[in-house]
C-alpha cells in the first residue's frame, strides 16, 4: 500500500537490469518482468518509467550530460508504486471547450489509493505526461489490462442506502463521497433508497443478485446488521440449511460493503480501524474482502437473528430509553438514555452457561476458582447472580468511547467471542468501569468484571416479575412488550422472553476491509458519562 510520500523504499534502478521486489527477503525475492519502460514527466521531472508486474517505478533523469546523452540520477532516489494501489486509469487531455474529452494529449494520470496515518485511506492521483498519442496508446492498454486482472474487485454493486440514519445524511454521504469514487473506478450500481424499518432485509431476501458482486449498506450498525442477517437468511434458505436444528451453517454467497453513516458505525469501525467513508469505499473498490465471525441469538428453538455483538442488562435498557426519545439528536438520545439507566442502575437475575473457547483445563480451573459460583461441567461452566450488564462480542467493538473496542482482545475472525459479565455493584464503581473502556489498559481490573473467551453462551435471567418495566424504558416501541427483556443487538433493540442462545460461526460472512495496523493508543475521553 502506497503511503502519502511516494517511493524512497528501493535503491537506484540501474538502466537495462531486472528489477528486484524491496519487499520480500533477498532468498525469496523473485525479479520481477518489465512489461514497459519508457519516459515520462512525472511531477515537473523527466523519469525513466518501468512498469513492472507488481510496482511502477520510477527515476530522475539527469537532463545535460557534457558528453551528450541523458542518464538516470545517481543520486535520485527510485521511487514506486504498487499496481494494486491503481484503481483507475484515464488518458489525460487538456481541456477543450469546444469539443470535450478530444483535446491535446497531456499523458496519462492513474488515479491511486493512499495510506495515511491509523489505517485511513485516501484517493490521489499520479500524473505521468507524455505528449505522444502512440507511446501513451500502448501504457494506457498496458494499465487496463492490469486493472482487469484485479479479479475480487467489484464491477457491480446493489446499493442499499438508509435515508434516516444518523442526521439523515446518508444520501448526501454516499452521492457526494462515495459514487463519484465508484464512477471513477467503472463500478456500475443499483441503488435502493430504504423506506421503512425491515425494508433491507425484505428487498434481500427477495431480489435478484445474480450480476452483482457485492451489496453495500450506507448507514450505522442497525443497517449493517439488518443487510448481514438478511444475507445470511438467504444463504441458508438458497442451501435449503434448518435454521432452528442445524449447527452447519452456509456462508453468505456476496461480501457486504459498509460505508459508515450512522450514530454508531461499531461495525464499521472495528472493521476499518477508523469509521471513515473513503476509508471504506477504497477497501470496497480495491477488493480487500475479510471473512468475519458471525454470531446467532436464538430463544425458545428460534432464530431471532445474525448478528456480531449484543448487550443485555444495562446496554439493553440504554439502548430502550434512546429508542424512547428518537426526537433527540443521536449523540443527545445517547448520553440521556446513559443517564437515565444509570439513575435507575438495577441488576438482572441471571444463569450464564457458556462453552470456553479453545481453552486448556488449567486455564479453565482457574477461571473456574476466580468466581465462586461457577460450575464446571465438561468444557461448559455456568455461573450465577446478579449482573448490571452483560456483553457477548464476536468483534472488537471500537468505537469513539472504546478506541481499543469494548472487546479489544477480540478479531474480527479468531473463532472466539468474548463475555463480559459485570456483577452487582454501587453506581459509582459502575461508573468508574465504564469509564476504563477509553483509556488503553486495564479495563476489565475490577473485582466485579468477569471476563470470558467462549464460543457459546446462553443467558437465562429469572422471572421478569419486579426487575424490568418496558412502560418505563420504551415500552411504546413495537418490539417491547409486557415480558419481554430488552437486547440490544447490533445496536437495534430486541425483545427475548425467555433463554437466549448465542453461538459463534466462524467465518461465516465475507465484508469488505483490509487487516489493521496496530491502532493508534492515544487516549480518548468518554463523552457519554
Ligand atoms: N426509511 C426508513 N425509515 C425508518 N427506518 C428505517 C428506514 N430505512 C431503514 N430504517 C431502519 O433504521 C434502523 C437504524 O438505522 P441505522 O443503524 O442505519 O442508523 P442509526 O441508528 O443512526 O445508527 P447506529 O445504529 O450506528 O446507531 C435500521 O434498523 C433500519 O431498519
Amino acid at each position: 500500500m502506497l503511503r502519502r510520500r511516494l517511493g524512497s523504499r528501493v535503491g537506484a534502478l540501474e538502466e537495462g537490469a531486472p528489477v528486484g521486489c524491496p519487499e520480500l527477503p533477498k532468498a525469496a525475492a523473485e525479479p520481477e518482468r518489465v512489461l514497459l519502460r519508457g519516459i515520462f514527466e512525472i511531477g515537473r521531472e523527466s523519469c525513466d518509467v518501468a512498469l513492472g508486474e507488481r510496482a511502477l517505478r520510477w527515476q530522475r533523469i539527469r537532463p545535460e550530460l557534457p558528453a551528450g546523452g541523458a542518464r538516470c540520477d545517481p543520486l535520485g532516489k527510485e521511487e514506486s508504486l504498487d499496481l494494486e494501489d491503481i484503481f483507475s486509469v484515464k488518458l489525460k487531455r487538456r481541456c477543450s471547450a469546444k469539443h470535450p474529452g478530444s483535446g491535446t494529449l497531456l499523458g496519462i494520470t492513474l488515479f491511486i489509493c493512499l495510506k495515511e496515518q491509523q489505517n485511513k485511506l485516501k484517493d490521489s492521483t499520479l500524473d505521468l505526461i507524455n505528449f505522444s498519442e502512440d507511446h501513451c496508446d500502448i501504457w494506457f492498454r498496458q494499465f487496463k489490462r492490469i486493472l482487469e486482472g484485479f479479479a475480487n474487485r467489484p464491477k457491480a454493486l446493489k446499493i442499499l442506502l438508509n435515508p434516516q440514519s444518523h442526521r439523515k445524511e446518508s444520501v448526501q454521504v454516499y452521492y457526494e463521497k462515495v459514487e463519484p469514487l465508484l464512477k471513477l473506478a467503472g463500478i456500475k450500481t443499483d441503488v435502493t433508497i430504504t423506506e421503512y424499518e425491515g425494508h433491507a432485509l425484505s428487498l434481500l431476501d427477495e431480489c435478484e443478485l445474480r450480476g452483482f458482486d457485492g451489496v453495500v449498506c450506507v448507514g450505522g450498525d442497525g443497517s449493517a446488521s439488518e443487510a448481514a442477517h438478511a444475507l445470511l437468511l438467504r444463504a441458508q434458505k438458497n442451501a435449503g440449511v434448518e435454521m432452528d436444528s442445524s449447527p452447519t451453517l452456509t456462508g453468505a454467497q456476496l461480501p457486504l460493503g459498509l460505508i459508515p453513516a450512522g450514530s454508531t458505525n461499531v461495525l464499521a469501525h472495528s472493521l476499518f480501524g477508523i469509521p471513515h467513508v473513503v476509508t471504506a469505499t477504497m477497501h470496497i473498490i480495491l477488493g480487500h474482502i475479510q471473512s468475519v465471525d458471525v454470531c446467532t441469538f436464538s430463544s425458545a428453538g428460534k432464530l431471532l437473528r445474525f448478528g456480531f455483538s449484543a448487550m443485555f442488562g444495562f446496554g439493553g435498557r440504554t439502548l430502550a430509553l434512546a429508542e424512547k426519545y428518537r426526537w433527540m439528536s443521536p449523540s443527545q438520545r445517547r448520553d440521556f438514555a446513559v443517564i437515565k439507566a444509570l439513575a435507575k442502575l438495577k441488576p438482572e437475575d441471571c444463569k450464564i452457561s457458556f462453552l470456553l473457547a479453545g481453552c486448556s483445563q488449567d486455564e479453565q480451573e482457574r477461571k473456574a476458582q476466580r468466581s465462586p459460583e461457577s460450575d464446571c461441567g465438561g468444557h461448559w461452566q455456568t455461573i450465577r447472580g446478579q449482573f448490571l450488564n452483560i456483553s457477548i462480542m464476536a468483534i472488537p467493538c471500537l468505537c469513539s468511547v472504546a478506541p481499543r473496542g469494548l472487546a479489544p482482545d477480540t478479531r474480527l475472525n479468531n473463532g472466539s467471542m468474548a463475555l463480559i459479565a459485570v456483577r452487582n455493584t454501587t453506581r459509582p464503581e459502575f461508573v468508574k468501569h465504564l469509564k476504563s473502556y477509553s483509556s488503553v489498559k486495564n479495563q476489565f481490573n475490577f473485582p466485579f468484571v468477569e471476563t470470558y473467551t467462549i464460543e457459546e453462551v446462553k443467558i437465562h435471567p429469572k422471572s421478569n416479575s419486579n426487575g424490568y418495566s418496558p412502560q418505563e424504558e420504551g415500552g411504546h416501541h413495537a418490539t417491547v412488550s409486557e415480558n419481554g427483556f430488552p437486547w440490544n443487538i447490533d445496536g437495534d433493540l430486541m425483545e427475548a422472553a425467555s433463554e437466549v442462545h448465542i453461538r459463534l460461526h466462524p467465518r461465516l460472512i465475507k465484508l469488505y476491509g483490509g487487516s489493521l495496523e496496530e491502532m493508534n493508543d492515544s487516549k480518548v475521553a468518554c463523552n457519554c458519562i
